[in-house]
């Protein structure tokens, strides 16, 4: 690096004034305040040009000469000529410099030839070109732009080139009878050091061009080295900020054009860094970023507009849908949408599923339309691989005959009369439980019926069972006419879209009026044939027989007309009609095989069950080896219990089979996680406002039956316009699974009084998202109901429990008073918890605070599960054996409404 110097200690060593110096300098436009002012090597040197006598031999330097006798000190002897450590002192560094006093024999030798001076065209390097400041210079005779390191430069003897505008000096007029010699040949003052001053101010070019890029809105001062490519003087007006980036641009005359490329595309890059940088600042929604605090505002509100420009208006996601799914597809954060299914009554985290009408109404709320893409499950695409298969052995098979009709109407006589059999003297309570299934052959033709329950409970599985079935069998007692059962049976086959046949059974009884019966079936769109309708009405008498072989013609009619088709040949395909755990044979279940062939060894998938089959019987309990369409038969082998409706298909690989199963057991786990969305209280006013609810299903259990009375009356006064109140259950009692169950089954809330649910229906109910509230106050009851249904339900306590004990023993102290000895259930029992006693699950005594709890002799804190501990209740003696202590503690809990 160069060595620099003092204003002073040059003026000491030219022996001149300092402010001579500093004067000097100013002239020339440097930046030189006093005598303390740091000179560079380079400065230095031409400075001592300035104020050498006569030596005046640079190639580059035209500054007007120093009189010398104005400005030495009084004492000339202290003022040494150029020194010579001076010029030993700069070569040190680059190693241009160490050649400098080799070279500079022959520049100094040199005559000045003024005629000789290069252009700058012939001297401007390109890399100095792009340094230098962007003041033109291609009018201007270059002064000698050598480079340290370009010996061409050197080789040239240095000329005296012409000296360009100079500034004028105010301190004084150089003299005129002394004109500016030219470097001559002074050998007998040999000073190298001066002509080491014009190398090393190439050396320190950059300096100036840092300086002037800090301040690029001033006007740039003319700097001792400017001559190197233009005079010291501006000779242009001084480049302001915008018109110097315009004029760098646009690039300078002496620019090449791979000069300007290069700048041009620093410049793109710099402006995609900038645009980079504030991506990723808009992306961290300004946190951590050291953006001030105006344009983190600024950039935050920006990104939410983004965000809200970027939802798209329509988005599709697959079944299953996760709620994290769902945000990344409509653009949300997954909190946006917990939040907004909290408010429509749906409780679910990120990993969650939800029901595709949910996600539908959140995506609406979001202004996203949804499409849900039904993800094709194993056994989807089993089925769709079934029904494309080729059937080459197409054949009629037989009808499938469903017996429907009101309870007791006689459908299981009716088919018990049709296959002989005495099944319906067999069935305990006389109520058809389960769908069973038999054939019958008739001259030679077979008849497959399925005998379906007629209770109002198992409408579910009846229709299922239409489903299967091709011709329904409509069994009308003729003594009781069209029931409600029997119209439903009517719908469900019509939406079954298969052929309806009236059996009019019980016709053996006297007394009956076929004609009103007829008026009842036309009226629901079964006009008998008799009534010149479409529909076969068959008198029957299970009893006497009569009608049965008419019965059973009319099928075979219906089914010769329709000709039921399928391939016996395919792997087999049906529904299970039932299915049960047997003790000896594991899950069994009954299938109808629609089509195909079913062999025993076949593998076969039912639902989440599979396997191979390991017994094959058909409806009289008879092995076979084979079933084909239309066949019910009872298979065993399976891995688990179907469920009835399920699909079954026979597969050839086992794994396919049992991936299927294992897949259809975790979309119906998922979908009963999706479909639940229990009532509570906190979630009552959001699900009224969504529209989920329209009658408030409560069940009530109180500790006596006055409770019970006015708890009924209170709560139903509570119905309002928008919520109906609907006590579905009240009983005294304790709270029970059967509560639990029921309140799932019909989205009620229980509410007990003064009773409590046990362990057991206590887990069942949380498992289920059942809301037990338990008071024992009336009024809190109303209260948090009318709270619960304006959606002001205050954030309060609640019990957690944390024990059951149970009283084996009581003993009674004179001074303390009665004493529990308890044995720990479950759970714990601490010396700060409070406590409830409950005897025959009614409370009798609530939030009691402990007086002392000893375990033996010892006072503790608490007792864990299984151990014995003495209970003193404060203020309470009335303990008896077999008591139950419930200790719980009191937590606050936060409404999320
Ligand atoms: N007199 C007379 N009684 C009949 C006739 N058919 C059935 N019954 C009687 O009606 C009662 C009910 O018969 P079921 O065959 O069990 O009737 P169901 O429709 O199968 O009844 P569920 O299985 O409960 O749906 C029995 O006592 C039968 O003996 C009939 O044609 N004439």
């Amino acid at each position: 690096m160069a060595k620099t110097t003092r204003v002073h200690n040059l003026a000491k060593e030219l022996g001149v004034k300092s402010k001579a110096i500093v004067e000097k300098c100013q002239a020339e436009g440097l930046d030189i305040k006093n005598h303390m002012s740091t000179i560079s090597v380079g400065l230095a040197a031409t400075i001592r040009e300035w104020f050498s006598e006569g030596e005046h031999t640079t190639t580059v330097e035209h500054a007007g000469r120093v009189d010398l006798k104005e400005v030495r000190v009084e004492k000339p002897k202290a003022a040494p000529p150029v020194t010579e450590p001076e010029v030993v002192a700069e070569p040190e560094k680059p190693t241009e410099t160490e050649t400098a006093p080799e070279e500079a024999a022959p520049t100094e030798e040199a005559p000045a030839e003024p005629e000789a001076a290069p252009t700058a065209e012939e001297v401007e390097e390109p890399d100095q070109a792009e340094e230098a400041p962007a003041e033109p210079t291609e009018t201007e005779p270059a002064p000698a732009a050598e480079a340290p390191a370009e010996p061409k430069a050197e080789e040239k003897p240095a000329p005296e080139k012409k000296a360009p505008k100079k500034p004028k000096i105010k301190m004084h007029e150089p003299p005129k009878p002394e004109p500016v010699k030219p470097a001559g040949p002074m050998l007998s003052k040999p000073k190298p050091a001066k002509l080491s001053g014009p190398r090393v101010i190439r050396v320190e070019k950059p300096e100036p061009e840092r300086k002037r890029r800090r301040k690029p809105g001033r006007p740039s001062k003319p700097r001792y080295d400017q001559p190197v490519t233009e005079p010291l003087m501006p000779s242009q007006p001084q480049p302001v900020k915008g018109k110097k980036s315009k004029k760098r641009g646009k690039g300078t005359p002496a620019e090449t054009p791979e000069e300007q490329m290069r700048r041009k595309k620093q410049k793109r890059m710099r402006a995609r860094d900038m645009a980079d940088r504030q991506a990723r600042l808009a992306a961290a929604s300004g946190a951590g970023s050291r953006v001030k605090p105006s344009r983190k505002i600024e950039t935050r509100k920006k990104t939410e507009e983004e965000r809200q420009a970027e939802r798209p208006d329509h988005a599709t996601v697959s079944e299953p849908i996760t709620v994290k799914d769902l945000s990344a597809a409509i653009a949300v954060k997954t909190g946006d949408v917990i939040a907004k299914l909290m408010a429509q009554g749906v409780m679910a985290t990120a990993n969650q599923t939800i029901s595709t009408e949910v996600a539908q109404l959140v995506s609406m709320d979001f202004g996203t339309e949804l499409s849900v893409e039904r993800k094709h499950s194993a056994q989807e695409l089993i089925e769709k691989q079934f029904e494309e298969r080729e059937k080459k052995n197409v054949t009629r098979r037989p009808p499938v005959v469903t017996m429907l009709g009101h309870v007791d109407h006689g459908k299981t006589s009716l088919l018990d009369k049709i296959r002989s059999t005495s099944v319906a003297s067999g069935e305990a309570g006389g109520i058809t439980q389960h769908i069973g299934a038999s054939q019958i052959v008739w001259n030679g033709k077979k008849i497959t019926f399925l005998d379906t329950p007629g209770h109002e409970a198992f409408t579910a599985m009846r229709a299922r069972g239409a489903n299967m079935t091709d011709i329904v069998v409509l069994v009308v007692a003729a003594d009781d006419g069209l029931m409600p059962q029997t119209i439903e049976a009517i719908h469900h086959a019509k939406a079954a879209d298969v052929e309806i046949i009236v059996a009019l059974n019980k016709i053996d009884l006297p007394g009956t009026d076929v004609n009103k019966v007829y008026g009842q079936l036309a009226e629901h769109g079964l006009t008998p044939a008799e009534w010149s309708g479409d529909t076969e009405v068959v008198k029957t008498s299970a009893i006497s027989g009569e009608g049965i072989e008419d019965l059973i013609e009319h099928l075979d009619i219906i089914a010769e007309l329709k000709d039921y088709q399928a391939d016996n040949k395919i792997p087999a395909t049906g529904w299970v009609i039932e299915s049960k755990m047997s003790h000896g044979q594991g899950p069994v279940a009954t299938l109808l095989v629609k089509e195909g062939q079913l062999k025993k060894g076949d593998v076969v998938l039912a639902g989440n069950g599979y396997g191979r089959v390991r017994t094959l019987k058909d409806s009289y309990g008879k092995n076979i080896k084979v079933a084909t369409p239309s066949y019910a038969v009872e298979v065993s082998g399976l891995s688990e219990v179907p469920t009835a409706g399920d699909r079954f298909f026979c597969l050839e690989d086992i794994n396919q089979a049992k991936n299927a199963a294992e897949q259809n057991l975790e979309l119906e786990r998922e979908k009963t996680l999706s479909q639940r969305s229990q009532v509570t209280l906190d979630n009552l006013f959001t699900q009224i406002e969504a529209g989920n609810i329209k009658e408030l299903n409560l069940i009530l259990k109180a500790d006596v039956q006055g409770s019970v009375d006015v708890l009924i009356k209170y709560l139903s006064e509570l119905s309002t316009d928008e919520v109906k109140i609907n006590i579905l259950h009240a009983a005294v009692g304790g709270i029970t699974e059967g509560d639990v169950v029921l309140a799932e089954a019909s989205e009620a809330i229980i509410i007990g009084f003064n009773v409590v649910a046990d362990e057991k229906t206590r887990s069942i109910a949380e498992s289920k998202g059942v809301d037990i509230r338990l008071y024992s106050i009336i009024y809190r009851i109303t209260e948090d109901l009318k709270d619960a249904m304006v959606g002001m339900l205050e954030p309060e306590y609640e019990e957690k429990v944390l024990g059951t004990l149970i009283v084996r023993d009581t003993f009674r102290h004179s001074r303390i008073g009665t004493i529990a000895g308890c044995f720990v259930k479950s759970g714990v029992i601490t010396k700060n918890s409070k406590v409830r006693l409950i005897r025959n699950n009614i409370v009798i005594r609530d939030k009691c605070s402990i007086d002392s709890l000893k375990h033996f002799r010892d006072d503790v804190r608490e007792v864990k599960a299984g151990l014995e501990c003495g209970v003193k209740i404060a203020n309470f003696d009335d303990v008896k054996v077999d008591d139950v202590l419930e200790s719980f503690e009191v937590v606050e809990v936060k409404r999320e409404l």
